[in-house]
């Protein structure tokens, strides 16, 4: 399985956000952290690959099929789109918000086989407690966790996440991003995730992309990425790539003079 997206270009009206974006190919089982500073474009990227937003020019294209021409519905059973904005105010339990993420996609006819995966997933990133809790009745951090679920529980080919560690705690942040690994590793779904924080970025993902401005600057492995002077220059900060004991990168930042 491939993604492949070249030449991108997108804008709202008169303003234009994506400028000729372009990544190298993606293969299933592959992670990617798409990172930069606000506003340069990362939610709009995903809006634009998932559909949200309509791509004025270049190729989206999975498995050799051109998304940009697939309709909305079509588009949607392979690409799920985790906003960076969630929640809920419906009369509906955790579980029930997980099992009709579930079923959107699919028909409203529920076999036993859709409840064992809503249950498979919530007991994978650790929210089996929280099942039957209201989905108004949640925490900023378990609601987050339930929007993973929900984009999870699909298992389509192409995830993409907006951020899904803003709300968590360290050790949520370091357990969420395990567990997307290692379910997207076990099915060879391809993920991209947006991440502000660079040193999980560099932990958890196998690429980076960095994006400013809506172009892209660098595409590459975390150890060349991280260290570019880009980074620098684009989150306008001074920073020094380390290697901790553990052999994990570590992104040492103070503001620059
Ligand atoms: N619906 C919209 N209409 C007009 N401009 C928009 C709209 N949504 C986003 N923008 C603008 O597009 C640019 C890119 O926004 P986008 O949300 O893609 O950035 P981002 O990299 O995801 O930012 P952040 O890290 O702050 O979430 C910004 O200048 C933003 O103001």
């Amino acid at each position: 399985m491939t993604l492949e997206i070249s030449g991108l270009c997108s804008d709202y009206g008169s303003k234009k956000i994506l400028k000729d974006v372009s990544i190298a190919p993606v293969a299933g089982g592959e992670f990617v952290g798409l990172i930069g500073p606000n506003a340069s474009g990362k939610s709009t990227l995903f809006k634009s690959i998932a559909g949200a937003v309509k791509a004025t020019d270049g190729v989206i294209s999975l498995d050799g099929r051109d998304l940009r021409r697939a309709s909305r519905g079509q588009r949607s059973k392979v690409v799920a789109y985790m906003p960076q904005s969630y929640g809920c105010n419906a009369v509906l339990t955790v579980f029930e918000c997980v099992l009709l993420a579930l079923k959107q996609m699919t028909g409203w006819r529920v076999k036993q086989d859709d409840l064992q995966r809503v249950s498979n997933v919530l007991h994978a990133l650790g929210l089996s407690h929280l099942a039957d809790r209201g989905i108004s009745k949640l925490s900023g951090g378990q609601a987050q966790m339930v929007s993973v679920a929900q984009t999870l529980v699909r298992e389509p080919r192409l995830v993409l996440l907006d951020e899904p560690t803003s709300a968590l705690d360290l050790h949520h942040q370091l357990s969420i991003l395990s567990t997307i690994r290692a379910f997207m590793r076990n099915r060879n779904m391809i993920v991209i995730a947006a991440l502000h924080d660079l040193n999980l970025a560099a932990q958890f993902c196998d690429r980076l992309v960095l994006i400013k401005e809506g172009e892209v600057l660098a595409d590459g492995k975390p150890e060349k990425v991280l260290a570019l002077k880009e980074i620098d220059e684009t989150y306008r900060v001074m920073t020094n790539l380390e290697k901790t004991s553990r052999d994990t990168l570590y992104v040492d930042a103070r503001l620059s003079a």
